[in-house]
């Protein structure tokens, strides 16, 4: 579990991190979302004792970083992939860093099988891809065996089997009742992978709820229409001042309605004659929601 209270950071006249507070669990994988320079990274970084907070606590299983008898047991952490000195081979980058925090030397061998590193272990590390460099980043955040792992965009630069195998991880890591916690931009593969959210803007938690529950808060679900009569039907959706109706255009002959079911539209276009070529509810996703909570956010940031 990771607890933030209050949590505040402020480098010099910037608050980049203002006041936030939320618990991230255990079991599950939080998404952690927001726009460029939200304060997701820095959140991050207060969590690992890689900053001192301006005010507030973050802990960790209930202890601050700073008094976790052996951190590398408790939390794992990709921040910047790229800390690994190049002439280093993979193996020997894990063992040093194995026998720097008393860690078994089977682990080293464990988390190149798991992260798929095996046969490239003896390679140095300056030669690597970046996704081989995001699975070595991966492959020590897990070497102590953590409870908690938080990864700040861990399927940036990877392929599509790279970013299938970081899901299928994360969600194994927490059916294992690890607390994981994600960031990404890619909303597409955050909305497979995550159960929760939390949502940063301008330093702020803007949202934190159960990612089913943050989409349907978002954009309602539209159904997409396209008719050779796509005016009439327009019209006769729209019918009456008290028509739940919210049209938007979709291309040539078609639009898509909010406020009515599939089933609705087609009724009211057959008592019409009206014919129908299509007729398929659009499912809301975490893209829209995600959106249209940043333009409010934005909206009321101008205002
Ligand atoms: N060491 C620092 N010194 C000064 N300002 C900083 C420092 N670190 C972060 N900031 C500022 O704090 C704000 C939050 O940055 P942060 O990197 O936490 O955002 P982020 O949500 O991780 O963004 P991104 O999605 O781009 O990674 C930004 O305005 C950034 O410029």
């Amino acid at each position: 579990m990771i607890e933030a209270r209050g949590l505040s950071k402020r480098y010099g006249t910037k608050l980049a991190v203002d006041d936030v507070s939320f618990t991230i669990k255990s079991g599950q994988v939080t998404g952690f979302l927001g726009p460029n320079g939200a304060g997701k990274s820095t959140s991050m970084r207060l969590m690992l004792g890689l900053d001192r907070p301006t005010a507030g606590t973050v802990t960790i299983n209930g202890s601050r970083y700073s008094e976790l008898p052996a951190p590398m047991h408790e939390v794992g952490a990709l921040l910047d992939a790229k800390g690994v000195h190049p002439g280093r081979s993979a193996r020997s980058h894990l063992r040093a860093l194995a026998a720097t925090h008393r860690i078994p030397e089977r682990r080293v061998h464990e988390v190149l099988e798991q992260t798929g590193l095996s046969e490239v272990a003896h390679k140095r590390v300056g030669g690597f891809s970046l996704g081989m460099g995001q699975r070595l980043g991966i492959a020590a955040a897990l070497l102590g065996d953590p409870r908690v792992l938080i990864l700040d965009e861990p399927v940036n630069g990877l392929d599509p089997d790279g970013v299938l195998w970081v899901r299928q991880l994360v969600r194994h890591l927490a059916s294992e009742g690890r607390t994981v916690l994600l960031s990404s931009h890619l909303m597409s593969e955050m909305a497979q992978t995550a159960d929760h959210v939390i949502v940063l803007g301008r330093g702020r938690v803007v949202a934190d709820a159960p990612i089913a529950e943050f989409i349907a808060a978002g954009k309602q679900a539209r159904v997409l229409v396209r008719s050779p009569e796509a005016a009439r039907l327009a019209a006769t959706l729209m019918a009456g001042p008290e028509s739940p109706a919210a049209l938007e255009p979709a291309g040539d002959d078609a639009f898509t309605v909010a406020g009515l079911t599939a089933a609705e539209v087609g009724d009211l276009a057959a008592a019409q004659g009206i014919a129908l070529h299509e007729l398929s509810p659009v499912a809301a996703s975490l893209e829209d929601a995600y959106l249209e909570l940043t333009r409010t956010e934005l909206e009321y940031a101008a205002a």
